[in-house]
C-alpha cells in the first residue's frame, strides 16, 4: 500500500436483516441470506475495529433490515440488532435510508431512530429530507442524499409529497403494478424507486458551488445509483439524470457510492467521476463478504474490498 492516508472510511450496503429462513429475489436466481447478513456485518465491523488506525467513520448505504421484517412485527428488534452491532465500531456511522428502511418505518420513526445520523449542528435540505453534509477533514466534504425524497413510500397517503410522488410514478408507468417496470421507456419508474425533489436537488448545487470555491473534494452517497453504467436500467433514481447535471456542472464531486443493486456496479462517467455501487451483504454466501476501507490521499482515494468487493483506484 502507498503512505499513510489522510484518513479513511468504511463502506457497506444492503445489510436487510431478517431473523429468517433464507429466501430469493424477484426473479428467484439470486439467494437472500437474512439471518446470515447479521453475522457477515458483524465480522465487518471486528475487520474495520482491527484496522491501525481505524476509518474514520463509515457510511451505511441503505436497506439496513429487510422489508420481511415488518409484515413479521419484528421492525424494531431486527433494527436494535444491526445497530447494537454498529455500536462496536470506535467510529461514527453515517447511515443513508433505503427503501427497506421505508418498508418497516415511516420517516417520522426514522429520523427518531439511531438511523438519522444527521448531526444537528449539520446544514442539510429543508422539511423531512434526510440529505446533509459533513466535512470529516480539510478540504474534503461528503454528502449524503436522500434518494427517497420523492416517494411513494415513507410518507402519509394524505401527505402532499406523496401525493405528487404517485402522480408521477403513474404518469410514467402505466402498469397496474407499480412495482413492474414491464414496458417502461424509463424503467427505473417503480414504487421501490424514488427520487430527488428540485428542493433538494437545488440545496446540492449550493453546497457543490460552495465545494467548488473552497477547492474540496466531494463524495456523494445515496441509497440508489445515478448512472446507467453503474446500474442495471431498473435499479436507477427516477429523476438521475437531474442529480447527475448537478454533479456535472461542479468540479469538486470524486464519487457517488450507491447500494440498491446487490450485484453491484462501477463506471467513471464523461467527466472523470467514479460511480460506485457496492455488492450487497443481503446476497453474500456465508463464507464470503461485502464491505470494504477507503484510505484517501492527495490525489486518490483506494478502495480495498473484502468478499466480492474489488478493490479500486480512484483518482481525482
Ligand atoms: N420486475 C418486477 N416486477 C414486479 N415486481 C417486482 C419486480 N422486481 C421487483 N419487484 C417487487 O418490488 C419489490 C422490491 O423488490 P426487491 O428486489 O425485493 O427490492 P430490493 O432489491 O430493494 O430488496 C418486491 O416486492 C418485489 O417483489
Amino acid at each position: 500500500m502507498e503512505g499513510a492516508p489522510l484518513f479513511s472510511f468504511g463502506v457497506i450496503a444492503d445489510i436487510q436483516y431478517a431473523d429468517a429462513e433464507d429466501g430469493y429475489d424477484f426473479w428467484g436466481c439470486r439467494r437472500r441470506y437474512y439471518r446470515h447478513s447479521l453475522r457477515l456485518l458483524r465480522a465487518a465491523v471486528e475487520a474495520w475495529a482491527a484496522e491501525q488506525p481505524p476509518p474514520a467513520f463509515v457510511l451505511q448505504l441503505g436497506d439496513t433490515i429487510d422489508g420481511v421484517n415488518a409484515r413479521r412485527g419484528a421492525a424494531e428488534s431486527a433494527l436494535e440488532r444491526v445497530l447494537a452491532a454498529l455500536r462496536r465500531l470506535p467510529a461514527p456511522v453515517h447511515h443513508v435510508w433505503g427503501n427497506h428502511e421505508l418498508y418497516n418505518f415511516s420517516r417520522e420513526r426514522l429520523a427518531r431512530s439511531g438511523l438519522n445520523s444527521r448531526p444537528a449542528s449539520a446544514a442539510g435540505a429543508a422539511g423531512d429530507c434526510q440529505a446533509y453534509h459533513f466535512s470529516p477533514a480539510p478540504r474534503f466534504r461528503f454528502v449524503v442524499l436522500d434518494a427517497y425524497d420523492l416517494s411513494v413510500l415513507g410518507r402519509d397517503a394524505a401527505a402532499p409529497r406523496h401525493r405528487q410522488a404517485l402522480r408521477l410514478l403513474k404518469e410514467k408507468n402505466p402498469n397496474e403494478n407499480l412495482n413492474s417496470p414491464a414496458g417502461l421507456k424509463e424503467p427505473q419508474f417503480v414504487e421501490f424507486n424514488g427520487g430527488f425533489s428540485q428542493d433538494q436537488l437545488d440545496w446540492f448545487n449550493e453546497v457543490l458551488k460552495t465545494s467548488d470555491e473552497n477547492q474540496e473534494k466531494v463524495v456523494v452517497m445515496g441509497h440508489l445509483p445515478i448512472h446507467p453504467d453503474s446500474s442495471d436500467r431498473v435499479c436507477l433514481a427516477w429523476n438521475y439524470e437531474d442529480a447527475l447535471s448537478v454533479i456535472h456542472a461542479h468540479q469538486c464531486v470524486v464519487c457517488f457510492l450507491a447500494g440498491h443493486l446487490h450485484d453491484g456496479g462501477y463506471c467513471v462517467d464523461s467527466h472523470g467521476v467514479h460511480h460506485l455501487t457496492l455488492e450487497g451483504v443481503i446476497e453474500t454466501p456465508p463464507e464470503s463478504n461485502a464491505f470494504g476501507t477507503i484510505y484517501v490521499y492527495d490525489d486518490k482515494m483506494i478502495l480495498k474490498g473484502r468478499g466480492r468487493i474489488s478493490d479500486r483506484v480512484m483518482y481525482y
